[in-house]
């Protein structure tokens, strides 16, 4: 069983409205592709940075991105990972929050960012997530006709543990919008993704906005899809485009029947580590 996935690299302007008709048009274009799931970036719809995300921050029930991530999901007639959206939710609390609907226009799963992106590299990166957003502590998964699928957020690609317990819930595949930049982007951006698909011998897929120099925060851009050996499948540059890839789950099943690291683990040698 296989299914086309499409990684939309959106050029995000300062305007959410033209992002929402951006976003429309490209998620049709990769319907029209051939693509039965299609994906977004993080703040798909605002800059990223942390004083934007009052500003554009919108409820998930009835908000404009909603509206609009439901229409697109419907028209298009595809399972839409519609990136993410700075949320204000439950006790006007902010949130990275990315939503994911079905065909017919249902929201089938909410995730918000679990690990908040607060780094500091000086002189180069510094970011500090947690000085207005709050974390979600949920791991998401939604059933596709592929199977069940796992979604993080960026910054949540760096932990193992997420990934992997996705896995163990049976998933073949995770999916990350993401925007990381130009100094963690060229160090680290495909290595997790090999990482992990590695580490849980299933697809992952990473989609960052396109890069624009002028921003405050430069996304890295180079949306890309691993497959369950850890072979990059897809891989963009950092202008705005989108990206196929056809997910086969019978080649997930191989990769694990091949090398049975699933069944072979040693909690007996390692017992603080969770089952
Ligand atoms: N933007 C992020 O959440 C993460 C990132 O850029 C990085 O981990 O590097």
């Amino acid at each position: 069983m296989t299914s086309r996935l499409a990684l939309i690299q959106l050029a995000v302007t300062a305007s959410k409205e033209a992002n929402l008709v951006n976003a429309r048009a490209k998620v049709i274009e990769a319907a029209e592709k051939g693509a039965g799931i299609v994906v977004l970036p993080e703040c798909f719809n605002s800059p990223y940075g942390t004083s934007f995300f009052p500003k554009y921050a919108e409820p998930l029930e009835n908000g404009p991105s909603s509206i609009a991530l439901s229409n697109m999901a419907r028209d298009a007639k595809v399972y839409l990972i519609g990136g993410s959206f700075p949320e204000i939710g439950p006790n006007s609390k902010f949130f990275n929050t990315c939503t994911i609907w079905g065909p017919n226009g249902d929201r089938l799963g909410v995730h918000r960012k679990v690990h908040l992106f607060d780094i500091d590299i000086p002189g180069k990166q510094t970011f500090k997530e947690s000085s207005v957003l709050s974390a979600g502590s949920e791991i998401t998964t939604f059933d596709s006709p592929i199977g069940k699928i796992g979604v993080g957020i960026c910054y949540d690609i760096r932990f193992p543990e997420m990934a992997m317990i996705a896995a163990r819930k049976g998933c073949i595949a995770m999916i990350y919008p993401g925007a990381f930049n130009m100094t963690t982007g060229p160090l680290h951006w495909e290595l997790l993704q090999r990482a992990r698909a590695i580490d849980n011998q299933m697809y992952v897929a990473a989609c960052s906005p396109a890069r624009d120099e002028t921003a405050g925060y430069v996304a890295w851009g180079h949306s890309s899809v691993v497959d369950p050996m850890g072979q990059v499948v897809a891989k963009l540059g950092e202008k705005e485009d989108i990206v196929y890839a056809d997910l086969d789950v019978a080649f997930v099943e191989t990769s694990r029947a091949n090398i049975p690291v699933s069944v072979q683990r040693r909690f007996d040698v390692y017992p603080d580590v969770s089952k």
